[in-house]
Formats: structure tokens, C-alpha cells, sequence
């Protein structure tokens, strides 16, 4: 049985996003200030996550943190932690020694994002479509970005309880006419069409590709920016139907989470990529594809799907559970490390 103390952690906490190019962090004072914003660090200019602390952030502030909550992309099965799209490798055990922390907790960058859906500000989102919050209910995750992250939140015995997986790799198929054109045409991974084939960064690129290659067309466009770019204005007819049919398939396998979590209390789009393509998702396709779930339809259109527009939404979810860390059933087996 955990004590109270075994389950919190001592001010100041440092706590960090570490993605594949850049790391974000943030220092909590104590449970009620907030959190104060340090410059982001890009990972490839530093050879440790040790030596970027130090230098980028420890040199120049005069707290000391005491303990540290880092999100990371990548499994986290042993003390030595690789970066998945980075070269670093996170040893909890020498961040204890060199950095002078008393206490250290990894935890997947997804599970994070799912902590910062438990009670985001009114300012940090933007429905999608209707439906209405029902409190105390399961909540969906997803985000596009260089690949395609999902966990969920579930609500039980006063906790709430992220539940990271790899949602992103469910297989997804064609249903309509034009989508049985453009499926052959896609980019499979080993035979088969997962998620993430299309519902990311270079995803774009392979759905953006696949629509040229269906009408004979050679593509015009350089990168997936440039086809966001491009459909947001309008200004090149493959790109709109690109940005279209990447809506619709993110409603689809957003509608299937949902399913999956009975997510009453939500599904919420973070990553980068919802937040740039924000007003292709406000269009119909999203939310027609997420409703579009016969024999359930009728409790579809109950359920709110939302973008999350805060600017570092899993540092939000990680200080919400640094001052509160019993609110949140995080797993810390053979995940936190102490001195
Ligand atoms: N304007 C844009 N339109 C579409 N895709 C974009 C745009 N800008 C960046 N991307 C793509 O978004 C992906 C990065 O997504 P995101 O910003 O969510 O990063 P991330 O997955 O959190 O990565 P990390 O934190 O590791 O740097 C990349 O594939 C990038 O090419």
C-alpha cells in the first residue's frame, strides 16, 4: 500500500515534454503557482538530456529542482530510456547523480496528453460539432503529428486514469467509391494500411500522393505543410481533397476510439498538425465521418469532439498532476527512479 508521501513529489518539480526535436520544459514552485515557462531546447544540440538541462536551463535559473516528471516518445522498459526520433537516451539513474534530483518519473508523452484532457481551460479548446461533456465519463486523446499518438482517460473510484496504447496503428480501410480509387495507391506498411500511414505528418504526403497518382496527376507539392497550406486556401484541388479525406479518416478512427472507451466525456485532437488544418476540421467531413457509426449514430452525435489549441498541452497535463498526483492513477512501477 502507497502512503501519501510515497505518491507525491517535492517541490520544485521540473517537468518536460521531450519529443523527437524538441524538449520543453517547465519549473513548478509549489502546488498552487504556476508553472514558469523555460526556453525549449532543441535535442540534437546537446548529447545528453544531462548536459541540455544543465547548460540550457539549470545554469541560468537559481532554484534547484528537487524532482523531475518527464513525458517522453518511446517505451519505457527499463532505466535506460531511448528517444523514438532522437538521439538521446534518458538514464534516470545519472539525471539522479549529476543533476542533484531526489526524484524522477517517466512517463509516456501520450499519457501526458491524456492528463491535460482531464479538466482543460475553456480557452485551450475549440468544439468541433455538437455534443455536450458529461462529466465523470471516459475521455479519447488523439494527435496527429509524426505519428499518430491515442490514449485514454478513464473515470473510476474518483480517479482519473490515462490509459496510453497504440491506438494509432488500428488498421483503417476504404468505404466509399472515391476512397476504393485512392487505396491502392497508398503506401502500406508491411501489407497493411494502418492509421498512421496516413493520419500524420508524412501521411499526408502518402494520402496527398495517392489522390494525384488516382487521377493520373503528377504531384506538384514539395511537403505535408505545403499541402496544408495549399488546401487551407485553396489553391490546389489535390490538396483540398488531401485535407478533405484526412479529416474524414481522422473522424473515423477518432468515432472508433470513441467507441472503444465509450468516451462520453469527449475526444479531443492534439498534436500539431489539428492545430494548423483547425479550419478544414471545423468543415463537415470530421465530424459526418465521427457520427457515422450505424447502429450507432444516435449516441455519436452526443459526444463533443474537440481541438486542443493549448501551445504545450502535455506540460498543462503534467503539472496538473504534479500538484496533484492523487487526482491521477499514473502507474509509477518501474517507472520512477529515487535517490
Ligand atoms: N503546416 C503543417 N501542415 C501539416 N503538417 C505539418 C505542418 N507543419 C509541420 N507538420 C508536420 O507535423 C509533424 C510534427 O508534428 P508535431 O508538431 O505534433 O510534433 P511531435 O510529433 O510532437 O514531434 P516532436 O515533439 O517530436 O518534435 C511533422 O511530420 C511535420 O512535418
Amino acid at each position: 500500500m502507497l502512503t501519501a508521501s510515497d505518491q507525491s513529489f517535492s517541490f520544485p518539480i521540473l517537468i518536460g515534454d521531450i519529443g523527437g526535436t524538441n524538449a520543453r520544459f517547465a519549473l513548478l514552485a509549489d502546488r498552487s503557482a504556476e508553472p514558469l515557462q523555460l526556453p525549449p531546447v532543441k535535442t540534437g544540440d546537446f548529447e545528453t538530456i544531462e548536459e541540455a538541462l544543465q547548460k540550457s536551463i539549470l545554469d541560468k535559473i537559481s532554484e534547484r529542482p528537487r524532482s523531475a516528471i518527464l513525458a517522453v516518445a518511446g517505451p519505457i522498459k527499463s532505466d535506460e530510456i531511448p528517444l523514438t526520433n532522437a538521439g538521446w537516451v534518458i538514464r534516470p539513474k545519472d539525471m539522479l547523480a549529476r543533476l542533484g534530483l531526489e526524484d524522477v518519473l517517466v512517463i509516456n508523452d501520450f499519457e501526458a496528453q491524456a492528463l491535460a484532457i482531464a479538466a482543460p481551460a475553456e480557452k485551450d479548446v475549440v468544439q468541433i460539432g455538437g455534443g455536450s461533456v458529461r462529466p465523470r465519463s471516459s475521455r479519447v486523446v488523439l494527435g496527429p503529428g509524426t505519428g499518430l499518438g491515442v490514449a485514454g482517460l478513464v473515470f473510476a473510484q474518483d480517479t482519473w486514469i490515462p490509459v496510453p496504447g497504440e491506438g494509432g496503428h488500428v488498421d483503417i480501410g476504404p468505404r466509399s467509391e472515391r476512397d476504393f480509387r485512392i487505396w491502392p495507391f497508398l503506401e502500406p506498411i508491411e501489407g497493411r494500411m494502418a492509421g498512421e500511414q496516413i493520419l500524420c505528418g508524412r501521411g499526408i504526403m502518402n494520402l496527398y500522393r495517392a489522390v494525384c497518382a488516382a487521377d493520373g496527376l503528377e504531384p506538384s507539392l514539395k511537403d505535408q505543410a505545403e499541402v496544408t497550406t495549399s488546401a487551407l486556401s485553396g489553391d490546389d484541388p489535390a490538396a483540398v481533397e488531401t485535407v478533405s479525406l484526412f479529416c474524414a479518416y481522422l473522424g473515423r478512427v477518432a468515432g472508433d476510439m470513441a467507441l472503444i472507451f465509450m468516451a462520453r466525456g469527449g475526444v479531443f485532437l492534439a498534436g500539431g498538425i489539428s492545430q494548423k488544418i483547425l479550419p478544414a476540421l471545423m468543415k463537415p467531413e470530421f465530424r459526418a465521418a465521427f457520427e457515422d457509426k450505424a447502429p450507432h449514430s444516435s449516441l455519436m452525435r452526443t459526444i463533443p469532439t474537440f481541438a486542443v489549441v493549448h501551445p504545450m498541452a502535455a506540460l498543462s497535463g503534467l503539472a496538473a498532476f504534479a500538484r496533484a498526483p492523487r487526482d491521477f492513477g499514473v502507474a509509477m512501477e518501474g517507472r520512477r527512479w529515487r535517490s
